[in-house]
């Protein structure tokens, strides 16, 4: 593998493993790998700036919206925070910071709380609306479910600001926790794996009364918004106490990077003394002018920092391996443990990643393993104890054929997993492919889930996903909890889906290393789907942005008859195909060439809209300013730190007034 294809299949793993965490809450890698991961592709990237994408898992909050609930735009960008697990690296970034600001520096220590996080807006004391950090530009509004927590006020009392965000934690106490999972298996249910997914998907549930029984809290941590009157983060914390929040008492202010060693490594010892969990401490620079004046990388504060506590282990049998079959065919391997108590919860299960996994560590079924875990909550097999291996052991042979189809599995050069190569037929790949087509950011299907897909496909209805277009009521009304509006829901939701403009269907189709993005420059280049098919491999790598291995897959894709028939299948039922001739009209080639950052808010257009036109009139948009940048595009509230580096790059900033003349 070359560098610029290991930058691209670590962004895919980390992309898919976002998509695990956030929107299925299932991961199936702890936190500790998954960071290990994203500082490998970050020093990648550092080295190779050419290979710079702004959708990386570096430069974005992982997390999406779903399409289950009203999608509301923060009025302040929810972030991430970067991580770590060493002194070192607190030392260093003590470095950094004491290298952007001026004087003594004091940081507030808190507890970084393992929930999800939740933005509540509140005007005149009163909660007016709860929302997801989302993708942190833009989350789900889920007030009615939060108003069911009994520890978010819905009056405030005291002084409090007029209208003010205020961020925090939805989080699952222990005790909680296993009072549900008690009667989970009481009533023979499979008891949910953990504190913090549980809380996540509690929040995402659609029935308000069903939150209601669940004991979730919400722990505060930081206040936003304009003329606050407040100037440091220690200070908020008591204010937001003031004001009738639950703020964890915990938090310390203190002097020194020594000190917050101390924090750490006493909260590394007492944290099962809490009553919920954490998964580490996180330090944040006190002053907030000090703050704002070091501002905010692509994905994270820099005066914050979250140092994250290293796995706990233990040891248990391993009776099992059995192998699951994803969406691309590729095989998981998976170890079926003896259940044991890890780091609060019951472990049955390990991910084994593939056979190379299975070989170097020479992990038998019988073998005593060592599990751990880190925030996270599959739990990873580190090592076998061969002192208690048993003399009748064998060594492990991986699978050969599919446990799904029986077809025999490939190997594909330079790649870590086995695939099922049976792409039209294996039953786990024709379901994954079409859950995917009706996705939200795909041909967002209204009354259709990922579960009535899997029934639609094992009772024979659908074999891909044009089929879903010859769907009537009366075919899926005998399907399991289905009724008749849910069915008719579902038949116009199809419909609807007609309407989806092309390069959504583009990427609705699946082809492999066309997301989102690529789907639109795709679109947007050959304007119709005729055109990409025609297109070589050659043709293909000279759009803007389009890499060798696209292009074959695109290629691929297309030399299908199968995929050919799907198509036109799709064609005669009247999905968009091509660009709309409304939308042809409205691009232009203007801004051809340059490439624009958007910072702040605006007043005529929305942000988004403003992105829109970017690109529609042939520019691009970058989410940071480099050397490459052609204009900065500069709103209301703009962050100092942008102006500063456009500044010293000597790139033009120009208003949105400006920007607007630029292509009227
Ligand atoms: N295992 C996986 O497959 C997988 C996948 C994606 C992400 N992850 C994990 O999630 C992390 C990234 O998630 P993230 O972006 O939500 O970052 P994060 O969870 O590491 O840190 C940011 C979040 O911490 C929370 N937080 C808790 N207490 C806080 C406090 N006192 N002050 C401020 N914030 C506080 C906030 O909700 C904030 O959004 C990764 O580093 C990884 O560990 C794991
Ligand atoms: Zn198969």
């Amino acid at each position: 593998m070359n560098t610029k294809q290991k930058i691209e299949a670590l962004r895919d793993e980390l992309r898919q493993h976002n998509y695990n965490y956030y929107i299925l809450d299932n991961p199936t890698i702890s936190d500790y790998e998954f960071d290990i991961k994203l500082k490998e592709l970050q020093a990648l990237e550092d080295k190779h700036p050419e290979f710079y994408d702004e959708n990386s898992p570096t430069l974005r909050v992982g997390g999406a919206i779903t399409k289950n609930f009203n999608t509301v735009v923060h009025d302040f960008r929810m972030y991430s925070l970067d991580n770590s697990y060493s002194k070192e690296d607190l030392l260093d970034w003590e470095k950094r910071i004491k290298k952007l600001v001026d004087g003594q520096v004091q940081y507030t220590c808190e507890l970084k709380y393992d929930g999800a996080s939740m933005n509540l807006t509140y005007e005149n004391g009163k909660l007016i609306r709860a929302v997801t950090r989302g993708d942190g530009v833009q989350g789900d509004e889920v007030t009615a479910n939060v108003k069911t927590i009994k520890t978010v006020p819905l009056q405030l009392r005291g002084d409090f600001p007029e209208r003010f965000d205020i961020r925090g934690e939805i989080i699952l106490p222990i005790d909680g926790f296993l009072k549900m999972n008690e009667e989970r298996i009481a009533n023979d249910e499979e008891p949910y794996r953990n504190p913090r997914n549980t809380a996540s998907g509690s929040l995402k549930l659609q029935d308000s009364a069903e939150v209601a029984k669940r004991p979730l809290e919400c722990l505060l941590y930081s206040i936003k918004g304009n003329n606050l009157n407040i100037s440091t983060q220690f200070e908020g914390l008591q204010k937001a106490r003031e004001w009738g929040f639950k703020v964890p008492k915990e938090a310390k202010l203190v002097n020194t990077i020594d000190e917050v060693l101390a924090f750490v490594n006493y909260w590394d010892t007492h944290r099962h003394d809490l009553p919920y969990e954490i998964d580490g401490i996180v330090i944040k620079v006190n002053n907030l002018y000090q703050q704002d004046e070091l501002g905010f990388t692509a994905k994270a504060p820099r005066w914050a920092m979250a140092y994250k506590f290293k796995a706990e282990q233990v040891s248990t049998r391993l009776n099992e391996i059995t192998y699951q079959v994803g969406r691309t065919g590729a095989i998981t391997p998976v170890a079926n443990l003896e259940p044991v108590q890890l780091a609060g919860t019951i472990v049955k299960r390990a991910s084994l990643h593939n056979a190379d996994q299975i070989e170097k560590l020479d992990i038998r079924v019988g073998d005593e393993v060592f599990v751990e875990k880190g925030g996270e909550i599959i739990p990873k097999i580190i090592a076998v104890d061969l002192s208690k291996r048993p003399e009748s052991s064998l060594v492990t042979k991986y699978i050969s054929r599919c446990p799904e189809c029986y077809t025999e599995l490939i190997r594909p050069e330079g790649e870590a997993k086995h695939y099922c190569p049976n792409y039209n037929a294996c039953p786990p790949q024709v379901i994954g492919r079409i859950q995917h087509y009706i996705s939200r950011k795909a041909m967002d299907i209204e009354g259709l889930g990922g579960e009535t897909v899997a029934l639609l496909v094992t009772n024979g209805l659908v074999t891909d996903y044009s089929d879903l277009y010859e769907l009537k009521v009366e075919d899926v009304l005998p399907l399991e909890r289905m009724a008749q509006k849910s069915a008719e829901n579902l038949v116009n939701g199809i419909e609807a889906s007609k309407q989806i403009p092309f390069e959504r269907v583009l990427f609705a189709l699946g082809i492999r290393y066309v997301g989102e993005t690529v789907a639109k420059k795709l679109a947007k280049h050959y304007k119709s789907i005729d055109n990409l098919k025609m297109a070589s491999i050659l043709d293909l790598v000279g759009v803007d942005e389009i890499g060798e291995r696209i292009a074959e897959s695109v290629v691929e894709f297309f030399s299908s008859e199968e995929n050919i028939r799907i198509v036109e299948r799709l064609r005669a039922f009247g999905v968009q195909l091509e660009i709309s001739a409304e939308k042809l009209a409205n691009q232009t080639n203007k801004l051809n060439g340059n490439s624009f950052v958007v910072s702040g808010v605006f007043e005529t257009v929305s942000r988004t809209e403003l992105k829109k036109l970017i690109e529609d009139n042939g520019g691009k948009v970058s989410s940071s300013i480099s050397s490459k940048t052609s204009y900065l595009v500069a709103g209301d509230k703009m962050g100092p730190s942008k102006r500063t580096k456009a500044e010293d790059l000597k790139i033009p900033i120009i208003s949105e007034a400006e920007f607007l003349n630029m292509i009227s």
